[in-house]
């Protein structure tokens, strides 16, 4: 006799299950994009030859310390991703992992994150890990419930990483570390103001404040979308400045042609704001920020 569906579909052992469950917690699609950040920033800073070492050290650091940090933030959003169906399955909302176990393991892979970095890269790398968690933990997460300008906080916490790749080979900042911060900070609000517009409902449900909620025609999402993707479009073209060399022109003209295709999808989304052109921009987003690094890496000479 068949017993229903139960038998048709697989289901994972409860060890594959909880590790699962506490992969999930770490966000690693996120992460992944992060760690790509972090090490176009160690190329760059070191003209394209990284110690290799510190480069693996910064990337574990950077991967336990903000893995750290996402755990940690689904521990303070559990009543609200309860509400939200886009979160609702999450480990600790849907009750396959408990709040303590969960912050258990946020404070145990941040403390060895921190330490890590310190005992590998130094103290910069490591202070600035510290300081994106703080942010993204204790300043982010409660403020999605006070105001729509917490997406500002959490672009500033997103695109610190970038300081820690450049500072774990290179104990200067310069302009093109300054660029390499700003480009990703512009670009998270393109990327982001898609999602809050196609997630508005839910947003508005666990009682987020997103720009689509507070102003429910999109009109102020679609001025952030457009107004930082012309800010990325700029800052981009900065790190070809200062040689004339092939190299930096093409960069550049490559750099003018990516921003304008995140500009005219914004645009796109600002006028129109549908469901086909919110999800275009964030498919836009996620081709052009690791075609952006790459050219990064292969086109300027570096000064
Ligand atoms: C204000 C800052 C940011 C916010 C609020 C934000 C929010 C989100 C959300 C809610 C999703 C899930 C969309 C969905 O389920 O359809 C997402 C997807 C994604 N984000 Fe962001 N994000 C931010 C910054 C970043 C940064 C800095 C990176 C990496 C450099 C990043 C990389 C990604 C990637 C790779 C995805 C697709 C992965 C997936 O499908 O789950 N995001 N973002
Ligand atoms: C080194 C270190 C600590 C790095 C951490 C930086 C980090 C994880 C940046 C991600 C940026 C961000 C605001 C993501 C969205 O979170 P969300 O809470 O809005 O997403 P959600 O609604 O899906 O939970």
């Amino acid at each position: 006799m068949s017993s229903g569906p139960a038998t048709l579909t697989q289901r994972k052992s409860p060890v594959r299950q909880q590790l699962s469950d506490y992969l999930e917690l770490t966000k690693p699609k996120i992460a992944v994009l992060l760690l790509v950040c972090v090490t176009i920033a160690a190329f760059c800073a070191s003209n394209g030859q990284p110690d290799i070492l510190k480069l693996i050290h910064v990337i574990v650091g950077t991967a336990l310390v903000a893995a750290s940090s996402c755990v940690w933030n689904q521990c303070l959003e559990v009543h609200a991703d309860r509400q939200m169906n886009r979160t609702a399955q999450r480990p600790i909302p849907s009750g396959r992992l408990s709040r303590y176990s969960s912050a258990m393991f946020g404070t145990f892979l941040g403390s060895v994150g921190v330490s890590y970095l310190l005992a590998t890269v130094g103290l910069m790398p490591a202070l600035i890990g510290a300081l994106t968690w703080l942010l993204y933990v204790c300043i982010y997460t409660p403020m999605k419930q006070m105001t729509p300008w917490n997406t500002t906080i959490g672009a500033i916490a997103g695109a610190l990483p970038m300081f820690m790749g450049w500072l774990a080979v290179n104990p200067v900042l310069d302009i093109r570390a300054v660029a390499l911060f700003a480009i990703l900070f512009f670009w998270q609000f393109p990327h982001f103001m898609a999602i809050a517009w196609l997630y508005r409902e839910d947003y508005a449900q666990g009682g987020m404040q997103m720009w689509s909620v507070v102003d429910r025609t999109g009109t102020k999402a679609g001025i952030q979308a457009v107004s930082g993707a012309m800010a990325l479009l700029l800052v981009s073209v900065v790190p070809g400045v200062g040689q004339i060399a092939m190299g930096n022109v093409l960069y550049m003209l490559l750099s003018l042609l990516g921003g304008t295709f995140m500009l005219l999808a914004s645009w796109r989304f600002f006028v129109i704001r549908d469901e086909k052109s919110a999800r275009r921009l964030l498919f836009a987003s996620l081709i052009y920020l690791p075609i952006q690094l790459t050219l990064l890496v292969l086109l300027p000479a570096h000064v």
